[in-house]
């Protein structure tokens, strides 16, 4: 038997699978324009052949205009894009916020509150350990359950793997490279047998090297092409979209000097014209004209093509979306506004510098700049965003006291000069070499993307905080705690840890990563563990499932919270205290 959540996704697939395929089907939606008030309607049904009832209807597939699906009751009405943090009736009840604001949290967010000794080089409150191969390992029963996006959340979340795939919409680089000199003649001539016994032995040498020097060349040229094609992509969406309204400007035109003659007619004669020109028969430059109205549709925010219909709630989440969209586009494709350009709007970047430079407002008003965030308690903050930790000279010299000695049995294996003290593989930073794949998006694996993360500012007095743009499956990392390694600092937030043989502390004040911005929350989606690389520990910020558009948090612990003159705001009822007030 099924579960009603089973089913609820079942369905779900099914409404999908419906809407690619009528997506993808040569329909001539165009001509629906002609009915009055069209509509299409799919309906399926599932039934348990054990039983003659049918089990639940799959959601009718609906909608008006040339809009073929998008039923509102196709969609679940969960899914909001904004970070589940509970509101509060009272404005911020921390006391001595200050002091919190211009500093980080204090010690032990799930690491050096174990009892270590040292010796173990990943330790977590609840045991989480890394997906290995794409299968998460979970070791805690704390399940978090995911929800199923509707239509409007994947296409958001599209977006966003999209713009953290680490894909150039540069139109400028892109182009550029493209016609830079061309590659390796022999990379890509597939004729030449390089490996025959008649070569002599200064260019069998060579030869050794081609079969990876074609693979390397081809990989640049294919992600190139990618690359091209994908801007391409974009450049013709635009440019289809203005097309459309050229054209109905063109209909427009044709009435006002002849208008005796019907619209149908002006714009039979437009077709006619356009169809020449593109050299595709009418019916193909209707079919074509149908999805370009889609995407001018888009722009004006009117509705999404036939896939998803939009409601005002939809284009309400889309309008206050926009600006952190733009955030993430500006900073890491500073130039992809001049795509825009080439139908006329400006190309001038808003937001320059690290995408954690500016925090977001959920309700889609302009984004803040980080450091005004701060102002209030230091008017001359600023923060430096690092991509690794930093050793405080001045507290450790040249030593970093994160250092572990491999253990014994890693020295009897003379082959590898690292170790993963979890999987036991080998680890380098070179990608050939490495072969521990613990932390893949973090550590031993070709070109690292930017995390879908961005600053937020929460709506309910606790500053800022972090949202989790894309999911993150259990057990996959979030990012390093990244900040300054030094000691002796008190009275300020610092996480604090040891190898058993040297206590440090990473102070994150003025120097770190984005996960300085990680609130706390008595439910947590997301742990710190440890993890040792090249013989190093680092401080791991992992998934415990985490979904696209909620808040990363932790649990600070309690020793956190007692230390303090602060109230929690989180909202959530910890494990203990839910309990207690449990009725029977
Ligand atoms: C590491 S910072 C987190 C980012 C911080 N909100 C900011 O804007 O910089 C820790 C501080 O955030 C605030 N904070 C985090 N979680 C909170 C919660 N659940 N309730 C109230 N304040 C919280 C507290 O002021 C805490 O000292």
């Amino acid at each position: 038997m099924l579960s009603e959540e089973q089913i609820t996704a079942l369905r779900q697939r099914v409404a999908s699978a419906i809407a690619d395929e009528l997506t993808r089907a040569d329909i001539d939606w165009a001509a629906f324009d002609q009915l009055v008030e069209p509509s299409v309607r799919v309906e399926a049904e599932f039934r348990d052949s054990r039983s003659p009832a049918a089990l639940a209807p799959a959601p009718a597939l609906g909608g008006s205009g040339i809009s073929a699906a998008g039923n509102q009751n196709a969609e679940p009405t969960s899914g909001v894009i904004v970070p589940s943090v509970a509101s509060h009736d009272t404005p911020n009840q921390v006391s001595g916020h200050h002091q919190a604001e211009d500093t980080t949290m204090n010690e032990n967010s799930g690491t050096s509150d174990s009892e270590d000794d040292g010796t173990s080089s990943r330790i977590a409150i609840s045991g989480l350990r890394p997906s290995r191969r794409g299968i998460p390992v979970v070791e805690d029963n704390t399940q978090r359950q995911m929800q199923v996006p509707s239509s409007l959340d994947k296409l958001i979340i599209g977006i966003w793997e999209q713009l953290h795939s680490g894909v150039s919409v540069d139109p400028v680089q892109i182009l550029g490279e493209f016609m830079a000199p061309p590659l390796l003649g022999d990379a890509i001539s597939p004729s030449q047998d390089v490996s025959g016994p008649s070569l002599s032995t200064s260019s069998a040498l060579v030869s050794a090297s081609l079969p990876g020097r074609r693979f390397n060349d081809t990989t640049v040229l294919c992600r190139k092409v990618t690359q091209a094609s994908r801007t391409c992509r974009s450049i013709e969406v635009i440019v289809q979209a203005r097309w459309v309204e050229h054209f109905d400007a063109y209909v427009e035109h044709l009435k006002a000097n002849d208008p005796k003659s019907s619209v149908t007619r002006h714009r039979k004669a437009a077709s006619v014209e356009a169809s020449s020109s593109f050299g595709w028969s009418e019916k193909e430059l209707r079919n074509k004209m149908a999805i370009w109205r889609g995407y001018k549709e888009i722009k004006e925010r009117r509705r999404l093509g036939y896939r998803i219909g939009f409601d005002n709630e939809s284009i309400q989440r889309l309008r206050h979306l926009r600006p952190a969209l733009e955030v993430a586009a500006d900073t890491m494709n500073p130039n992809w506004r001049r795509l825009l350009s080439i139908v006329g709007e400006p190309p001038e970047r808003v937001y320059a510098g690290h995408p954690h430079d500016w925090v977001v407002c959920l309700d889609g008003s302009p984004p803040i700049q980080l450091r005004k965030t701060y102002l209030q308690w230091d008017p001359h903050f600023e923060y430096k965003h690092l991509e690794e930790s930093v050793i405080d000279q001045a507290a450790w010299g040249c030593d970093d006291p994160r250092w572990r000695p491999p253990s014994s049995e890693a020295l009897t294996r003379v082959s590898s000069l690292f170790v993963c003290q979890d999987c036991s593989n080998e680890q380098s930073d070179d990608p050939k070499l490495n072969c521990c794949y613990c932390f893949p998006s973090l550590f031993g694996c070709a070109t690292l993307t930017p995390p879908p993360v961005q600053v937020f500012r929460t709506p309910d007095g606790r500053n800022n905080g972090l949202m989790a743009l894309c999911a993150f499956e259990r057990g996959a990392a979030v990012g390093e705690f990244v900040g300054v390694i030094t000691k002796g600092l008190q009275d300020v937030d610092v996480m604090e840890d040891t190898t058993g043989s040297a206590k440090y502390q990473i102070w994150q004040g003025r120097q770190g990563n984005f996960t300085r911005f990680v609130n706390h929350s008595c439910n947590a989606n997301a742990q710190y563990q440890r993890f040792t690389w090249l013989d190093t520990q680092r401080i791991i910020l992992v998934s415990k499932g985490i979904e696209a558009g909620s808040e990363i948090t932790v649990d600070y612990s309690d020793k956190y919270w007692k230390g303090l003159d602060k109230t929690c705001l989180c909202g959530e009822k910890s494990w203990e205290e839910a309990r207690r007030s449990q009725l029977w």
